[in-house]
């Protein structure tokens, strides 16, 4: 496993931001890691990073604890709040990084260039930091977590100040990354990103692990399909019930939850059969934002 949580706790004097929280990422793995403010998602960031130390519990690295140097070189990290030496500029800010990590020039010469045109930041290089936008410093806070190809980045909110072209722009940033074998650990508000670029998520509040596991897991048996059509009778919605959940049923419309997608054709099948005409058989997918809405209202 490239990332291992093991029973992680925080506690501060006034406060226990983490509670006991496992989970484990492997190697190309694109993980989204979830929560409202102050759940704890940061603090359980640095732990892993070796920020700062956990009251109890391990996080591991490739293996390793954090503190590893040979682990530290493999690790690239774009912070939530970052503040950078803005006097610089975007080229000379990510060549400073570089040496940080052990870069020889030469390959700094070449991989500059290279990432300062995957954040969008080409035009832009030779200008100084303190003059960038939001954005601009969002996109060359990315470049430097992504110079030295990392095994493992952690990105904590890389989409916040973006535009949505921007965001487009970090999206295949991170399908590249993964694409290369790169762990992503990904702390993200944004829940339709998340959807469309995490293989797995955790959800955490309170400092507490809610829910782990594939966007499929997790949103499997939330189907819903609505059905229009006309003169369907108690004998149709009975058959319907043998294999869905009826959730509301009338003369002409119908919501049912099914576990899987396969039963869409079935009830065509059985709309079909009792010569029911079919004007909409329209399947309502749940997204992470649903599930997630739904599990902090139930807490
Ligand atoms: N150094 C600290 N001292 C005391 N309490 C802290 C410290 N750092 C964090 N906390 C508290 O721990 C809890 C978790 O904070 P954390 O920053 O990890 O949350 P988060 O999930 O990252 O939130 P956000 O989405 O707002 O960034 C919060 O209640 C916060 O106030």
């Amino acid at each position: 496993m490239d990332i291992e949580a093991t029973h992680l706790h925080k506690a501060y004097p006034r406060k226990v931001a983490v509670q006991d929280i496992s989970f484990s990422v492997a190697q190309g793995e694109v993980f989204g890691f979830l929560g409202p403010n102050g759940a704890g998602k940061t603090t359980t960031i640095k732990m892993l990073l070796g920020l700062i130390s956990p009251t109890r519990g391990t996080p591991k690295l490739l293996g390793q604890t954090p503190d590893s140097l040979e682990v530290k070189r493999q690790v690239g990290f774009l912070p939530e709040l970052f503040r950078f030496h803005d006097w610089l500029s975007g080229k000379d800010l990510l060549r400073w990084h570089g040496r940080l990590c052990g870069m020889t020039e030469q390959e700094l010469d070449r991989r500059i260039p290279e990432v300062l045109d995957q954040v969008g930041l080409s035009q832009h290089g030779d200008r100084k930091v303190k003059g960038y936008s939001k954005g601009m410093q969002q996109r060359v806070g990315l470049a430097q977590a992504i110079l030295h190809k990392p095994r493992i980045v952690f990105l904590d909110e890389p989409t916040s100040a973006l535009d949505p072209l921007g965001r487009r722009q970090v999206r295949n940033i991170i399908h590249h990354l993964q694409e290369q074998g790169t762990t992503v650990f990904l702390n993200s508000h944004l829940l339709s990103e998340v959807e469309l670029t995490c293989d797995r998520v955790c959800i955490v509040q309170n400092g507490q692990v809610l829910r782990t596991g594939s966007l499929q897991e997790l949103l499997k048996g939330t189907l819903e399909v609505e059905i229009l059509s006309e003169k369907m009778t108690e004998d149709l919605k009975a058959e319907l019930q043998s294999f869905a959940e009826v959730l509301d049923f009338t003369w002409n419309t119908a919501h049912l939850r099914v576990s899987d997608e396969k039963d869409i054709a079935r009830i065509a099948e059985v709309l079909f059969k009792h010569r029911c005409p079919i004007y909409g058989l329209t399947p309502q997918k749940r997204t992470l934002e649903d599930l997630y809405v739904s599990l902090m209202e139930a807490r």
